[in-house]
């Protein structure tokens, strides 16, 4: 039977099915499965070392899993062509620290296809975004950490990707701009864009669809920030991700 636009679109946007990696002996992901919905933010969440990034490589398709089977946007994980369709900003910053930073948000455009007064457009709205357009000419190399990760997640949002991949992409950030990326991140969702990303910071957990809890390589739940807190009879995040085996909270 042929696959019609609307079949297409009511599938989840990503999906993880027995997700398995181990790194020698050491099994870090343990059977993931979970789908994530077109328009849903769902946060990762874990203590440190519990495989967060790992998964959040195997779902961009940096990293191949062992055993399992990952589909993004329909297709199977790893796909170099789908790094167009996503938005994706690593934990460590990926930047041509020699260039000024518009070089750099000209690079990556042109990466994705943009160019002229389209990808000019964009430069300015992410950076506006992001709080930068006075250092637009700056040399990266004179940028301090935090404005290195601001520039990580422009370079993420200049494409207007479906989908959003975001490792910790407010550490180093100031409140106050934390706090209007993460307006933007969630108008971003509203409007459609599917968005992943794992945070430490328990009050961008509690703004999330949806919160992955990870431990000991396993996802020892997936609900919305209110059931989980319901469902461990927690007043805060914090303390339901302590009593739900999220361990020590960061
Ligand atoms: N390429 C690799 N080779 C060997 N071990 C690895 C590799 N990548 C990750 N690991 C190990 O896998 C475990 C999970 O690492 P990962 O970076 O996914 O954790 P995390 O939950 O993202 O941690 P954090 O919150 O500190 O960023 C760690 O013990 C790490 O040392």
């Amino acid at each position: 039977m042929a696959t019609d636009v609307t079949t297409i679109h009511d599938q989840p946007v990503l999906s993880l099915a027995g997700v398995t990696r181990s790194f020698g002996s050491r099994t870090i992901l343990d059977g993931i499965s979970l789908d994530v919905d077109r328009g849903e933010l769902l946060g990762l969440l874990g203590p440190s070392g519990s495989g967060k990034t790992t998964l959040i490589k195997l779902i961009t398709g940096i990293d191949r899993c062992d055993t399992g089977d990952i589909k993004l946007l329909g297709e199977r994980m790893p796909k170099l062509a789908m790094l167009s369709r996503i938005g994706y900003m690593a934990q460590s910053d990926a930047l041509y620290n020699e260039l000024s930073a518009k070089q750099n948000l000209r690079f990556f455009g042109k990466l994705y296809g943009l160019q002229g007064e389209r990808l000019q457009a964009r430069i300015q709205a992410v950076m506006r975004i992001v709080d930068l357009t006075e250092h637009l000419g700056k040399p990266v190399a004179a940028y301090s950490g935090g404005m290195k990760r601001r520039l990580s997640l422009a370079i993420a949002l200049l494409h207007e990707p479906e989908v959003l991949i975001l490792d910790e992409p407010t550490v180093g950030i100031d409140p106050v701009l934390r706090l209007s990326i993460w307006e933007e991140l969630l108008g971003m969702r509203d409007s459609g864009t599917t968005i992943i990303l794992t945070t430490h910071v328990m009050d961008e957990a509690d703004r999330c669809d949806r919160i992955g809890l990870l431990r000991g390589g396993r996802l020892t739940a997936v609900d919305t920030p209110e059931a989980l807190k319901r469902r461990s009879g927690s007043a805060t995040i914090e303390e339901a991700f302590i009593a739900l085996g999220g361990g020590e909270a960061q």
